[in-house]
């Protein structure tokens, strides 16, 4: 669905006198299956944005190529912006026109009659959660229906692949929940191809069934969450050995299934690859030789810790050291000249998107 290979992005950016280049995207190779949901992670910052406005062909490239559902952005811009649905962060800016009929318009942009508009937008709002709303001014909705109807617009043309861009920023946790469900639903429900940017762990963990993790401008990491988390730290197994004399031997037994072990009082720990294969091993071993334990703990590590690992710094407090950035040298004029036709949606619409 998605291949791309050495994508680019620089941004020239003006301080009094002086340019500077900043490379938002260094080189980024993607591969995205047919069915996929992929969370792509990263820091702010870190050039999430930046990639899937190159995937969505509101930028072009500095260098590198994207096939995006079997079209070249940069020559077949049109082509890919007809087979995908992309909701942007900011989310829609609406008319003060009621959602159904913001709804059906958007479709009509897109081709559709305005029955077929009518019939999939109802269908949306039933399947999004928002029955009742249609007569309904956006400005009358909450946070969290909003961006369910920003939802619908990207999806109102049946596009096979959606981008989402950071889709709960801003949701309160109960209005996140309920659209991660949703998202996981255009999936199981749609058989559609998602790709949400997010800065987020837990959503990552909650919704991708990949995870690319992005820093500053380049895939530092692309795996399940479970095999990044397996790979890159493993569990941390603490043992708290009631015996103080016998400590040694029990960093000796750990040491058999971590890769390095830290004493500290009566605590010896080490990160464990998959523990809950290893330590049921380990705890016999201790009882055959006679070490009591007061506990024994076994943390799951977070995308945090796997973030620490590959960068050696915290995905909290990444976005500090990402690239430099001066001011906006404007939007780019992009690939495909002007736009087709300009929607009432300034970001949900890609024909009307900020180019
Ligand atoms: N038009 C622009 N002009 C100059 N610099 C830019 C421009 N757009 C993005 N940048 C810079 O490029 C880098 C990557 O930005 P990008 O928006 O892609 O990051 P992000 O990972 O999406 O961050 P966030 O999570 O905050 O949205 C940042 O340093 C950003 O300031």
């Amino acid at each position: 669905m998605i291949v791309a290979r050495g994508l680019v992005q620089t941004f020239t950016t003006k301080r009094g006198r002086t340019r500077a280049e900043v490379r938002a995207v260094d080189g980024v190779d993607l591969d995205v299956r047919e069915g996929e949901v992929v969370g792509f992670l990263g820091p702010n910052g870190a050039g999430k944005t930046t990639t899937l406005r190159m995937l969505t062909t509101l930028l072009r490239p500095t260098a590198g190529t994207a096939r995006v559902a079997g079209f070249d952005v940069a020559t077949q811009s049109q082509d890919v912006r007809r087979s995908i649905g992309y909701v942007s962060q900011a989310g829609g800016t609406y008319s003060m026109a009621r959602a159904g009929d913001e709804v059906v318009d958007h479709g009509m942009l897109y081709g559709l009659s305005r029955t077929e508009a009518t019939s999939r937008g109802r269908a949306l709002f039933e399947q999004l959660d928002l029955p009742g709303l249609w007569q309904r001014t956006p400005k009358q909705m909450s946070g969290g229906q909003k961006r369910r109807l920003d939802i619908v617009m990207g999806l109102v043309h049946d596009p096979a692949l959606i981008f989402l861009d950071e889709p709960t920023t801003g949701l309160d946790p109960q209005a996140r929940a309920n659209l991660w469900d949703h998202i996981s639903r255009l999936r199981s429900e749609r058989g559609a191809t998602v790709f949400l940017t997010t800065h987020y762990l837990d959503e990552a963990d909650a919704l991708a069934d990949r995870i690319m993790i992005i820093d500053r401008g380049r895939i530092v990491a692309s795996d399940t969450a479970e095999n990044l988390k397996a790979a890159v730290s493993g569990d941390l197994v603490t043992l708290e050995v009631a015996d103080p004399e016998r400590l040694a031997d029990a960093a000796t037994a750990l040491a058999t299934i971590a890769g390095s072990v830290e004493v500290e009082g009566r605590l010896v720990s080490g990160r464990v690859a998959r523990a809950g294969r290893a330590v049921p091993g380990l705890v016999r071993e201790l009882d055959r030789t006679g070490i009591a334990l007061d506990a024994i703990e076994v943390h799951r590590p977070t995308l945090d810790d796997v973030f620490l690992t590959l960068t050696g710094r915290s995905l909290r407090d990444a976005a500090e050291t990402g690239p430099q950035t001066g001011p906006d040298p404007g939007p780019d004029p992009g690939p495909g000249g002007p736009p087709a036709a300009s929607g009432p949606h300034a970001t949900t619409d890609l024909q009307g998107a900020e180019r």
